[in-house]
């Protein structure tokens, strides 16, 4: 059986390619699904999900909305389904994604939302799976799945990073063909646009080799007793969060999750010796404010390792360890490149450590957790009166 760390470096090494050749081919699909329906009277936007599914939602929001012009929000699948939907203004247009298109909870939003008179899109690989099935209009994202046959028929189950990379194309190409069926982009904005998507491929495929070889330098380095804090704001939450998910499928050890501002409230109190606190800096409205975190946790005696543009000398001068990340990447778009270092670690440290991803090499560990995801029972409109 191919090993199951060298499956996760390629698919990391196929993103650039994937984002270059996709970006077109995503917008013409997905201008073609906007011509069955006018789009004029969308107003609230919702974008639901699990797991690194979730975090797309969370990266995607800042782009979405300047692109649109309209208000489109993140939500955890089973906040909305369960919560949420029950009081879902009118005119509202939801973003069910999911790489497999099997997860509970995604699904069952998307019929709640489109009960009530939503418009659902599916954010998914193929047609004809169960949330594809659910919504209305499909969002194609041609991505290898995170549960994979190889070719000699054995499965392989990889931490996510194209999954996710394909995910987040999906909903920015959505954003671009709503802004231009809309009128909130011109003919040159839609180009200046794609152009930009474009570039971000070409800044992942500048990080990819320097990003992989720091990455397998400091793996060793996590060892089991210390202790790790990701911290991200603005779009790059998404990074941190996705990157805590990282630290429990390839590693299956825990990491804690800390929004930009919220480290000095709760994270701060745990820093000390022992603790690896990574600062996702990229240029833009969460810098300063992640400076000031970074000098903090070095005060208290923490590592800090950075995720900041090459020539931001600030960001080297406050931390230990600075993977550079290619100049000029506008911050909406950081999250398709600042998230791989955090791919690249999950690989490397599981692989100097030998740890199996996902603790799946225990099959009843698998078993549990495709039950718990994919077999939930369904939340309906009894259970929501039910439960009131
Ligand atoms: N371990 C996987 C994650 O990697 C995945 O992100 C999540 C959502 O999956 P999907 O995108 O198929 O809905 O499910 C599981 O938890």
């Amino acid at each position: 059986m191919e090993n199951e760390k060298t499956v996760m470096l390629r698919e990391i090494a196929m993103q650039p390619d994937f984002v270059v050749e996709s970006v077109r081919p995503m917008l013409d699909a997905m201008r073609k699904s906007l011509e069955d329906r006018e789009p004029g009277h969308l107003v609230h936007g919702y974008m639901i999900g699990c797991g690194d599914s979730y975090c797309a939602a969370i990266a995607a929001r800042q782009y979405m909305m300047k692109v649109t012009g309209l208000t489109v929000e993140p939500v955890e699948a089973l906040e909305f389904s369960h919560y949420l939907v029950e009081d879902l203004p009118a005119n509202s247009f939801v973003f069910g994604i999911s790489n497999s298109g099997t997860v509970s909870r995604t699904i069952e939003g998307v019929r709640r939302a489109r009960e009530r008179g939503a418009w659902t899109f599916g954010v998914t690989v193929s047609e004809d799976n169960k949330l594809a099935k659910a919504a209305e209009t499909l969002i194609k994202v041609n991505a290898t799945p995170n549960i994979k046959e190889l070719g000699d028929g054995t499965r392989v189950v990889t931490p996510g990073s194209i999954t996710y990379t394909a995910s987040m194309l999906g909903l920015y190409t959505a954003a671009i063909a709503i802004g231009e069926r809309l009128g909130n982009l011109d003919a040159d904005a839609v180009e200046a646009l794609v152009t930009e998507l474009e570039a971000v491929g070409e800044s992942m495929r500048q990080a990819e080799a320097p990003t992989r070889d720091l990455a397998r330098e400091i793996a060793p380095s996590f060892t089991r007793d210390r202790h790790t804090v990701i911290v991200g704001g603005g779009p790059n939450y998404a990074t941190a969060y996705f990157a805590m998910a990282k630290w429990f499928e390839s590693l299956t050890r825990p990491a804690h999750l800390s929004q930009l501002e919220e480290w000095a409230h709760e994270h701060y109190f745990m820093t000390n010796e022992t603790v690896d606190t990574f600062i996702i800096l990229p240029p833009g409205r969460g810098r300063r404010r992640g400076l000031e975190q970074a000098r903090a946790a070095r005060e208290m005696g923490g590592r800090v390792i950075m995720i900041a543009a090459a020539s931001d000398e600030e960001a080297a001068a406050a931390a230990d360890v600075h993977f550079q990340m290619p100049d000029g990447v506008p911050e909406a778009l950081t999250p398709f490149v600042y998230k791989l270092p955090f791919e690249h670690l999950g690989c490397e440290i599981s692989r100097v450590q030998e740890i199996p991803f996902l603790g799946f090499h225990e099959p009843k560990r698998q078993q549990v957790n495709f039950r718990q995801i994919f077999e939930s029972a369904d939340f309906d409109a009894d259970d929501m009166v039910a439960a009131k």
